[in-house]
């Protein structure tokens, strides 16, 4: 399963250019999504998050207050750091599982859609391609007020706590500009589609597909002999 990775900065277009794929049946795991979920009530997540912020990050409905947190850790490097060392691999774990799901639908490609992917690394580390969706500063500030209603103030701190996007865009295989309108950006979009269905992925696939059934085989085998072995001795010793 080829895997293509979508980052960007905040509200630069992620969203905008995953939906194209999703319109092309290529499945899109969201880890904004998945963010979200890890944090329901009850949840580890929710549970470590009440331990290191309290309670004045909660809603009277157990349900965490976002906004508070994220006036909290968007003005606190340290802060920000306890969150995404609760949150980060637990919405990584999950990821993974969701990758995992995909391939045994036999999806031939899906796409990741990560905005931390340049920060954290980890999910970097199985991707196959990177596209980074690009829009120049003014208007990133400006979309990102109106969509989250936020303060110029807000929105730079939240743009400022992550990596710079034209950095992310030289560590990338392609980069899709989404300053202008959203037509020019699905045609960009629909061409790196087509690229990427093009490449000969049959082969590539198939080779995965053997590795996982060998490394699964090799599993079983280890734990099944060692099962034997262990039932074998014990035999022999109440004898
Ligand atoms: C701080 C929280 C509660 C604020 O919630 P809010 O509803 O205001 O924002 P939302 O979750 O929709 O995120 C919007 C965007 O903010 C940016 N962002 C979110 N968390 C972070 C972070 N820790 N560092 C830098 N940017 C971040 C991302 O670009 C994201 O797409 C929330 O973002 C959170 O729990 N963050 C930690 C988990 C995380 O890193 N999520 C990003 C996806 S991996
Ligand atoms: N080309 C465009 N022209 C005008 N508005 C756009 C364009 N692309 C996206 N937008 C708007 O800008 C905002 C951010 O876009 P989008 O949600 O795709 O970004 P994002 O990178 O996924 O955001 P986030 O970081 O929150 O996940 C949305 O309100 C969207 O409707």
């Amino acid at each position: 399963m080829f895997i293509v990775a979508v980052t960007g900065g905040i509200a630069s277009g992620k969203s905008t250019v995953s939906m194209i794929f999703s319109e092309k049946g290529i499945p899109v795991i969201d880890s904004d999504v998945i963010a979200r979920e890890i944090v329901e009530p009850g949840s580890k997540a929710w549970t470590e998050i009440r331990e290191h912020f309290g309670s004045k990050v909660f809603n009277s409905d157990s349900t965490l207050n976002r906004k508070a947190l994220a006036e909290i850790v968007f003005n606190d490097a340290e802060k920000r750091r306890i969150l995404n060392g609760i949150t980060h691999p637990k919405i990584q774990k999950k990821m993974f599982w969701e990758l995992v799901k995909c391939f045994f639908k036999g999806y031939q490609m899906v796409v990741v859609d990560v905005p931390l992917l340049f920060e954290t690394r980890k999910i970097l580390s199985y991707v196959d391609k990177v596209i980074t969706v690009y829009c120049d500063e003014e208007t990133q500030l400006e979309r990102l007020q109106k969509r989250m209603d936020m303060t110029e103030e807000e929105a730079k701190k939240r743009i400022a706590a992550q990596m710079p996007l034209k950095e992310k865009c030289d560590m990338s295989d392609f980069v899709i500009d989404n300053t202008g309108p959203r037509e020019n950006t699905k045609e960009e979009t629909e061409k790196i589609i087509q690229y990427l269905q093009s490449l000969n992925l049959h082969w590539e696939n198939k080779l995965r597909m053997f590795l996982l059934s060998l490394a699964i085989l090799v599993f079983l085998g280890v734990t099944l002999g060692g099962f034997y072995l262990l039932l074998a001795g014990k035999l022999k010793v109440s004898k």
